[in-house]
């Protein structure tokens, strides 16, 4: 069983342009409406391909009644947190040449007590083995240090917990030593303080997370594939994508690939192959679309656990 919580979730609106031009009025040629929302990202992910997942999200307003009408219509397991705010709307401009624009709004505000019972039933939902995922932003009102507080009390029940965020909220959840983590290429340098240009310079920074305790970092890499790290090993994996349509939640996507193929007892370069294979699969789909078995299927991944470190890295 994977938990994911999402302290933030969205409802994700994806709509095609022919060219974003600031200033002018667009016509969209196409909208595209998901449920968002890192963590309910990975749990769609994992019900498409038929694996046990809870998705835990606090719940409020129009927009969150629509989020849980949506996961319910994709057959995702959801136990939501009432709120007093509304659940936030994040869209995405996509310009028919693929470059993607994001807007996500701030969300909600949580009180005290929401973190509290969003925690309590994060951990109310693991049933004794597997993992627990904190994904995503804080929501304004939600402590630095909720990702911290989930890894512990996750570990506190026997969970292995994974955390995938990004500034503050991230280097918090850090310093309690998640088992898992999974930033993308500029979230690592973000942490790093410095550009990292090369597979090389990735797999330094990768080691001095695990060096301080953390068992498994795995960086998404965009079109460069992932790399996973570990005491023992380094693998990378890396799927080419014929034609990208939407690479909004494919680091989601990859994140949930990557964990069920560990909670399926694969070993580290199988797992990274996975992941790549789950995370590409889902670039070739419109908005935030998940991949279904099929479209894993037509994935193939290139896994090297021997990688050329010096390997300069595109964006
Ligand atoms: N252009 C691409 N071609 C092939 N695979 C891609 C591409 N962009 C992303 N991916 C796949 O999606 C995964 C996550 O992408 P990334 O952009 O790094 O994550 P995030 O969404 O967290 O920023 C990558 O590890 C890779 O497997
Ligand atoms: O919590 P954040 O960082 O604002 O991100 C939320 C957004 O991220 C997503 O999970 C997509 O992930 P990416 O932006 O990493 O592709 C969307 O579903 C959601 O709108």
């Amino acid at each position: 069983m994977i938990v994911t919580l999402t302290p933030n979730p969205s409802v994700d609106r994806a709509v095609v342009v022919d060219r974003l031009r600031r200033g002018e009025v667009h016509r969209a040629s196409s909208t595209h409406v998901d449920p968002g929302g890192k963590g309910v990202n990975v749990s769609r992910a994992l019900a498409a391909r038929g694996s046990a997942t809870v998705a835990v999200l606090p719940v409020g307003g129009p927009e969150g009644r629509l989020l849980v009408q949506l996961l319910d219509e994709a057959g995702v397991a959801s136990r939501g947190v009432p709120i007093a705010g509304s659940v936030r709307t994040n869209i995405s401009v996509l310009d028919v040449d693929g470059t993607t624009t994001k807007i996500n709004e701030a969300g909600p505000r949580l009180l005290p007590d929401d973190v509290a019972t969003l925690l309590d039933a994060t951990l109310a939902e693991f049933a004794g083995t597997g993992w627990i995922v904190g994904c995503g932003s804080l929501p304004p009102g939600a402590p630095v240090g909720l990702y911290a507080s989930l890894v512990e009390a996750g570990r506190a029940v026997g969970a292995r917990v994974a955390v995938d965020s990004s500034g503050p909220s991230m280097a918090a959840a850090l310093a309690a030593r998640p088992h898992l983590v999974k930033p993308n290429h500029e979230e690592l340098e973000e942490l790093a303080g410095r550009e990292l240009a090369t597979l090389g310079d990735v797999r330094d920074e990768a080691l001095r997370l695990v060096d301080a305790g953390i068992e498994t970092v795995a960086v998404s890499l965009g079109g460069d594939g992932a790399l996973l790290v570990d005491a023992e090993t380094t693998v990378h994996a890396r799927a080419h994508v014929s034609a990208p349509v939407s690479t909004v939640g494919a680091g989601d996507c990859m994140l949930a690939g990557l964990l069920d193929a560990l909670a399926a007892g694969l070993d580290q370069s199988a797992a990274l192959a996975a992941a790549v294979r789950s995370g590409s699969a889902a670039v070739a789909l419109p908005g935030s679309s998940v991949p279904t078995p099929q479209d894993l299927a037509d994935v193939a991944v290139d896994v090297d656990t021997s990688p050329t470190l010096g390997r300069r890295l595109g964006r």
